[in-house]
């Protein structure tokens, strides 16, 4: 009897994106402005350009401004000096690498929090690793979260990974999840996310192989991460149920031979670091996630403007209530 094709339902980033941007749309709505997005090109990097193109280009489709300034690095500091102190400008991006070292991180926190849609300024992703949701002790304001790591997200939960039977902020427990990456910028955000859900993560780089959780029946309030001596990625893939690849260059591929039958295979490298044979054994593979970093960037830019629009109004009343005070004194 002739064999049938497998059942792999390939998931592609325009699917995920579709709700996403309706969420962006009605947002948008609700404040009266075109927000402005900056973006800085000081990157040799290929991967940049392509990426700053598509941000202008979905930017322009979705009712957001968006101005490219290519300017030589050694200028850059004072160029996004300028920009945070430019009232017009809502939100600032700087495409990496620059130097491709210590000074990049330099650079990021240049930029004023209050225009930072990445989410990696200091305060943001303190707030991440510490599992603190909001800015202001009301609640009101919720945190940034960085673009990529949450554009994972956003994908966990449409593909149902997230189990909504479960209250918010545990809606992981119970799944094994594998993070071959731990860059600053995405993979140790990342599994200290998925962990911070009640993830169980393996997370792997070139050197060795850690662990993110939160503990048994999730008792502790953020992850903890211990380190697995001798582990490797062949000990990790068995017990996945979620496999998130995103290593650079085009020669590393996923291993699949230790992949378990019926896993979710997702990639966010700009390479295909998954064979296509990863369809004979997973379940779901995504194969690239940039659009949806993308709409989760103007997601952000949204909620910045938002909390600015918010934090005026606050100050407004309380300058009328004063007014009032000293009329009343007077
Ligand atoms: N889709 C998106 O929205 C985004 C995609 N990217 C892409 O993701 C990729 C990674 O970017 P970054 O994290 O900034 O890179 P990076 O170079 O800072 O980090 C690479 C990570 O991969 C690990 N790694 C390298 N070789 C490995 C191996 N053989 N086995 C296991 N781990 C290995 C390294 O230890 C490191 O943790 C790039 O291709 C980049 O273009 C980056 C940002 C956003
Ligand atoms: N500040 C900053 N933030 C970034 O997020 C950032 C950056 N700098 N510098 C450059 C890298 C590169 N990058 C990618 C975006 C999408 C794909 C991606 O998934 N591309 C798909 C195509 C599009 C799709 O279908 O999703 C592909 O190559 O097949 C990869 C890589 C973001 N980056």
């Amino acid at each position: 009897m002739a064999e049938e094709k497998p059942h792999c339902k390939v998931v592609l980033a325009n699917s995920i994106v579709k709700n996403l941007l309706e969420e962006v749309h009605d947002g948008l709505k609700k404040i009266n402005k075109k927000p402005l997005l900056v973006g800085f090109l000081s990157s040799a990097d290929p991967a940049a350009r392509v990426y700053a193109e598509w941000t202008g280009k979905t930017c322009s489709e979705n009712g957001f401004a968006f101005e490219l300034r290519e300017v030589d690095r050694e200028l850059l500091e004072d160029a996004l000096i300028d920009a945070n102190n430019d009232p017009k400008v809502d939100g600032i991006i700087v495409y990496y690498p620059i130097f491709g070292s210590r000074q990049d991180q330099y650079l990021q926190q240049i930029v004023d929090v209050s225009k930072d849609v990445e989410g990696l300024s200091h305060r943001y992703i303190f707030n991440m690793y510490q599992n603190i949701r909001f800015l202001d002790p009301q609640n009101t304001k919720k945190s940034i979260l960085p673009c990529t790591p949450l554009a994972v997200i956003k994908i966990l939960e449409y593909l149902r990974i997230y189990n909504t039977i479960l209250p918010y902020g545990n809606r992981l427990h119970g799944r094994t999840v594998t993070v071959i990456n731990r860059s600053e910028v995405v993979g140790r955000p990342l599994a200290a996310l998925l962990a911070n859900d009640g993830a169980c993560v393996y997370s792997v780089d070139i050197n060795d192989v850690q662990q993110f959780t939160r503990g048994e029946g999730l008792r502790k309030r953020r992850h903890e991460v211990v380190e697995k001596p001798g582990w490797t990625l062949e000990d990790c893939l068995p017990l996945s149920d979620v496999v998130i690849s995103g290593v650079p260059g085009d020669k590393y591929k996923v291993p699949l031979h230790m992949l378990r039958e019926g896993a979710v295979c997702i990639n966010f490298s700009s390479e295909r670091n998954f064979r296509p044979e990863v369809k004979e054994k997973a379940s779901i593979y995504v194969p690239a996630i940039g659009k949806v970093t993308i709409v989760v960037l103007l997601r952000n830019l949204l909620r910045i403007v938002q909390n600015k629009i918010d934090e005026e109004a606050a100050g407004n009343e309380e300058k009328s209530s004063e007014e009032k005070t000293v009329q009343a004194t007077s």
